[in-house]
């Protein structure tokens, strides 16, 4: 759906993008990751046409982007941005009709939307009269009342309680599932392990990570695992590194060079009683410092 081939970006001498390609399917979350001041709103802000890059193409449905294209995104900006002194209906509707929706069409969308996220009672308020958390309800409206083909979210559950988080967690997979694309920008890791199906990650201006979470969790193996024991005897092969642990029970990682996990577990059962074995395999966020760290050494 969305397509950014050899994509670069200087500003002056300081250069945010370099050489960046990216796919991102119909239908999918894409997680667009990478630490601070790595080239993420740079790029989210070229796909928008707030800027031009100096070289590379970004291609939406096959075609170069353009200007027609506005209508079919739907960008949260992390910075959000609601007239102030606007009632939260006017303002809706106002946006809506920004994006190409008829009156008629806009009114049903906020009516629907409103209703939607329970928010049908705020229609009359100002939004300076609101906390940043209902705000961030009508800015997240905004974003999608005009149905975007493409959503680019930018930290969309900064300023949520737990439940509103949820709630918002949850519309966005309903988009999904209708077959909206969404890129997703975010540092909370936990989202992205719940969220997104494919994820890429930037690092000082350059690509270093690209894959479905899943393909990504399996490259990050290396053959470790976690033993936990009631050891019969005080002593362990030196190999295995002991961690700590509460109780009786002892906690071991073990690499695993050469042989099968049957033969280490068979091992282990000669030193007392096994409680628990399984492989550590990194979460995204241990991948994402590991690369951040690695690439930072370059
Ligand atoms: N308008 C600008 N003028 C000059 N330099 C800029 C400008 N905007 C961004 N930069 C620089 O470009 C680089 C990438 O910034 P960018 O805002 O794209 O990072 P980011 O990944 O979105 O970071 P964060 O996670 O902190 O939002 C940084 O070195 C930043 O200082």
């Amino acid at each position: 759906m969305l397509e950014v081939h050899s994509l670069s970006k200087s500003y002056g001498n300081n250069p945010a993008l370099i050489d960046i390609n990216l796919s991102v399917e119909k239908g999918i979350i894409f997680g667009l990751l990478g630490p601070n001041g790595a080239g993420k709103t740079t790029l989210i802000r070229i796909i928008n046409q707030i800027i031009e890059a100096d070289s590379g193409e970004v291609k939406i449905n096959n075609k170069i982007l353009n200007p027609e294209h506005i209508k079919n995104i739907g960008y949260l900006p992390e910075e959000r941005g609601l007239y102030k002194k606007m009632k939260v209906g006017e303002q809706l509707l106002y946006f809506a009709q920004l994006k190409g929706l008829r009156a008629s069409e806009a009114k049903q969308r906020v009516k629907y939307w409103t209703e939607k996220l329970d928010i049908s009672a705020w229609k009359d308020k100002r939004i300076e009269d609101l906390s940043k958390g209902m705000a961030q309800k009508i800015q997240f409206i905004a974003t999608v009342i005009h149905e975007p083909e493409l959503l680019i979210l930018d930290e969309p559950f900064s300023g949520f309680d737990p439940v509103n988080a949820e709630l918002i967690k949850d519309e966005i997979i309903d988009l999904k599932n209708k077959g909206t694309s969404v890129i997703l920008s975010t540092h909370r890791m936990e989202s992205v392990n719940l969220l997104c199906d494919h994820i890429a990650m930037i690092n000082k201006a350059k690509k270093v990570l690209d894959g479905t979470v899943e393909e990504i969790r399996q490259l990050s193996r290396k053959n470790l695992f976690e033993l936990k024991l009631r050891l019969g005897s005080e002593s362990f092969p030196p190999h295995w590194i002991k961690q700590p642990s509460a109780g009786q029970d002892t906690k071991f990682h073990i690499m695993l060079n050469g042989g099968t996990t049957n033969q280490l577990l068979q091992e282990a059962l000669t030193y007392g009683e096994v409680l628990s074995f399984e492989e550590i395999i990194p979460s995204i966020g241990e991948i994402f410092i590991q690369l951040a760290k690695d690439t930072d050494h370059e």
